[in-house]
């Protein structure tokens, strides 16, 4: 018989305003942002296994095998559902990492939501949620798989419908570590709270910006690049630089004369993830 297999997507997703209210006493922050996905991501394969085994194929440069969020979310859903089956698993890579497009979330969301069906364990999202928040803050949001604004950590999430224009996302060749950036003494940490919903507008920017913009040349390069053609982003806590075009003839326009000399890519804006649209089609 030949093992049940599963290939799906595991989107980007773009910080499109990041506000930081405060510090809690564990060390993290109180945020408020606002998270959409991209039409773009990379591509994991799933096969089960009737030996329990959980076995990551796809060698990652700097991550161990163990600590890789795939492997993670995989023995944590194995060992709370009790499951016995096991599972083999390939990743076609194309994010960066600590690009602030959050591809090791959206892999372990992936991941939870793939083996919660090949294996059928029928939990509903509130539980695979939860799971996956102690995998990482923004691992939630790609489970449930809608645009939303968040807070707390990025845990409390409301769904929200913004545009979806085309992006231009600039890829700076440096990876940013958010611990870094949040442990920055110049970083801003008292936005006051949005409490008017939708966020009203004018309140796009992204709190972390001038300390990366300042420890990093590459992404105030690439911020001033962009900035000359669109208004430029920075999602999370960076590298990526993006900005919003009508079309994608646009977007594609701009790329073509930035990605000269720097990498991006153009994806689409979307408030419901590509991940949840193959689940759909596979009911
Ligand atoms: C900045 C965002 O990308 C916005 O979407 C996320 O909040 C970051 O989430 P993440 O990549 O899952 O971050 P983690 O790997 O959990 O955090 C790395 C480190 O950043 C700091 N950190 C992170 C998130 C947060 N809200 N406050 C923090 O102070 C903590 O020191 C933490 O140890
Ligand atoms: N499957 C995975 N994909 C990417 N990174 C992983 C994975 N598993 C573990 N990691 C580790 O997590 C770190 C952060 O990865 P990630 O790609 O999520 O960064 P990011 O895009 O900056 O995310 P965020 O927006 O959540 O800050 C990587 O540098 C890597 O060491």
């Amino acid at each position: 018989m030949t093992a049940a297999r599963l290939t799906l997507p595991s989107p980007a997703k773009l910080n499109l305003m990041l506000h930081i209210l405060g510090r809690r006493p564990d060390g993290y922050h109180e945020l408020q942002t606002i998270f959409q996905f991209l039409d773009y991501g990379d591509e994991i394969t799933f096969a089960v296994r009737d030996d329990g085994v959980i076995h990551l194929h796809t060698e990652f440069q700097g991550v161990p095998h163990d600590s890789n969020l795939i492997v993670k979310a995989a023995r944590k859903l194995q060992e709370q559902s009790g499951c016995s089956l096991g599972i083999d698993i390939w990743i076609e890579k194309i994010l960066p990492m600590g690009g602030g497009i959050g591809g090791g979330s959206s892999n372990a969301a992936t991941t939870l939501l793939g083996l919660n069906h090949l294996w059928q364990l029928g939990w509903d999202a509130d539980r695979l949620a939860a799971l996956g928040l102690t995998l990482g803050a923004d691992v939630p949001v790609f489970v449930r798989g809608h645009a939303a604004f968040a807070e707390g950590v990025g845990e409390k999430l409301t769904p929200v419908e913004p545009e979806e224009p085309w992006y231009l996302v600039l890829v700076p060749q440096v990876s940013v570590s958010t611990a870094e950036i949040f442990s920055d003494p110049l970083l801003t940490r008292n936005s006051p709270p949005i409490k008017v919903r939708p966020v009203p507008k004018g309140n796009s920017r992204n709190d972390c910006l001038p300390v990366v913009a300042r420890r990093y040349p590459d992404v105030r390069n690439a911020l001033n690049l962009l900035g000359k053609f669109t208004e430029a982003k920075l999602t999370g806590t960076g590298s990526c630089v993006f900005g919003g075009f009508p079309s994608k003839a646009e977007a594609d326009k701009v790329s073509a004369l930035l990605t000269e000399t720097l990498t991006g890519f153009v994806a689409k804006g979307s408030n419901v993830s590509m991940l949840h649209r193959k689940l759909q089609s596979l009911l």
